[in-house]
């Protein structure tokens, strides 16, 4: 059977431990990563007054007078960190197409609370480590997103015992793979659209995410999150208030040998109509492994019928890849602001 929704699954029964609980949640996450790529999570047991107070203080970076924001932009092609602004970046660059740059603007983590060591500060860390920016203007903004990006960690290794679950491993098989992950937290703003977007412009242009696991805080709003089936339709991701929406990303694809499917997705342009009012905040964590973490089909994901389709590669190495072709097709393309 195919899905052409997706699925919405409980944890609670994971969470709470009996062997039962457990293996009938894996399986339902497991069927839903082969065939449709999301799920939306609830039982999840992150805290809804932590969600509040990130989403609060992202609202109120985003509401900060232009200049304010741009004082903390990106540094680097290669350091996801800070501010991008209003058609900086196109998620469809990453699959070669040319067109304006996404309706969004962003603010972007990567870890918190890192050690001072050479695995972390060395040359082998490449930009993954890099500091952080905060908007040191809005009192709870670090305190708010550091809390965030640990229960996103604690979240995505709970997720990543399931998956193991679910393709027959031992439940703890990707623990010593997450244990100095190189994830990233950003907050999307989509603004409102008093002018009509340019041809061919999205709030979010078709993509593939790139890591092992994005958990995603939507907003129910007009112009929201699309996923592209296997009968080729553009479906609407369910908004479940205080869940989550999970998606597995092409590095997850590559380990389990294209079995799990990592799913074309888009925000879409409010309709003109609503489209004064329409602004619509998401709030973003995506998982990536340790980057010396090797990417190396699974046992349980090849066999006579099913051969190994992909090289083994670092997780470093994967994500670094990506961004080399997201920013590369971005030049000459950009909409001012
Ligand atoms: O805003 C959303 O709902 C999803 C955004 C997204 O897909 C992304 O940033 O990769
Ligand atoms: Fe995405």
């Amino acid at each position: 059977m195919t899905l052409k929704t997706i699925p919405i699954i409980d944890l609670s029964p994971y969470r709470n431990g009996s062997s039962e609980g457990k293996e009938a949640v894996a399986k339902a996450v497991a069927q839903a990563c082969r065939d449709i790529g999301f799920l939306v999570i609830t039982g999840h047991g992150v805290s809804p007054a932590l969600v509040d107070r990130v989403d609060a203080s992202a609202r109120a970076f985003f509401d900060l007078p232009a200049a304010a924001k741009m004082a903390l932009k990106r540094p680097k092609d290669d350091q996801v960190r800070g501010y991008s602004a209003v058609g900086d970046e196109g998620l469809s660059y990453s699959l070669g197409e040319k067109s304006p740059g996404d309706l969004k603007e962003s603010f972007s983590i990567g870890p918190v609370a890192v050690p001072d060591d050479p695995y972390f500060n060395g040359p082998a860390a490449g930009p993954h480590f890099a500091p952080n920016l905060w908007a040191e203007q809005i009192p709870d903004f670090k305190a708010s997103w550091t809390e965030y990006f640990e229960a996103m960690s604690d979240l995505s290794k709970t997720l990543m015992r399931i998956f193991a679950l679910g393709l027959e491993l031992p439940e703890t098989y990707f623990d010593d793979k997450i244990d100095r992950h190189i994830s990233m937290f950003r907050a999307l703003k989509y603004p409102n659209q008093h002018e009509a977007p340019l041809p061919g412009q999205l709030r979010a242009g078709a993509h593939s995410d790139y890591g092992s696991l994005t958990i995603v805080r939507t907003e129910d709003r007009p112009g929201g999150l699309q996923v592209y089936n296997k009968d080729e339709e553009w479906v609407d991701v369910p908004s479940v208030g205080g869940g989550f929406v999970v998606n597995i990303g092409d590095l997850m694809m590559q380990w389990t040998n294209d079995l799990w499917s990592s799913t074309l997705h888009r925000v879409a342009n409010p309709p003109r109509e609503k489209a004064g009012d329409s602004a619509r905040l998401s709030l973003v964590f995506f998982h990536q492994p340790n980057y010396d973490a090797m990417v190396e089909c699974l046992e349980s994901c090849k066999g006579p019928d099913n051969p190994v389709k992909y090289e083994p590669v670092s997780s470093g190495d994967h994500l670094t890849s990506k961004f080399v072709k997201q920013t590369t097709f971005g030049e000459g393309t950009r909409k001012s602001a």
